[in-house]
């Protein structure tokens, strides 16, 4: 079941996930890689890790910056516990 996060599991959550914060409502981290080349060989290991947890980042890059985004669009856009799964899942992979 899907669970929105309150504002404080959201403050809790946030110290477990060094670099990503809140931006536009959203759990959002951006990285800076040395090229595209290993930019996107990390997202195409985010995009294994979001079809193993059926769900989905947005996801912004320009040549070797990544930002990633995530909300629950089941949950009306806000963040649940499926984002900081995602998010946490995603930390073990850049
Ligand atoms: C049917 C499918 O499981 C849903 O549409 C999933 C897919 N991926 C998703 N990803 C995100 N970020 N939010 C969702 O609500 C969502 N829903």
């Amino acid at each position: 079941m899907t669970e929105v996060l309150t504002p404080p599991q959201l403050e809790d959550a946030l110290k477990q996930l060094p670099g990503w914060s809140i931006d536009d409502n959203k759990l959002t981290r951006t990285w800076r890689f040395a090229d595209f080349k290993q930019a996107f060989a990390f997202l195409t290991r985010v995009a294994d890790a979001a079809e193993q947890q059926g769900h989905h980042p947005e996801i912004y890059n320009v040549y070797a910056t990544v930002r990633i985004q995530l909300s629950t669009h089941d949950a009306d856009d806000r963040i649940t516990d499926k984002d900081t799964a995602l998010a946490t899942a995603i930390q073990k992979l850049s």
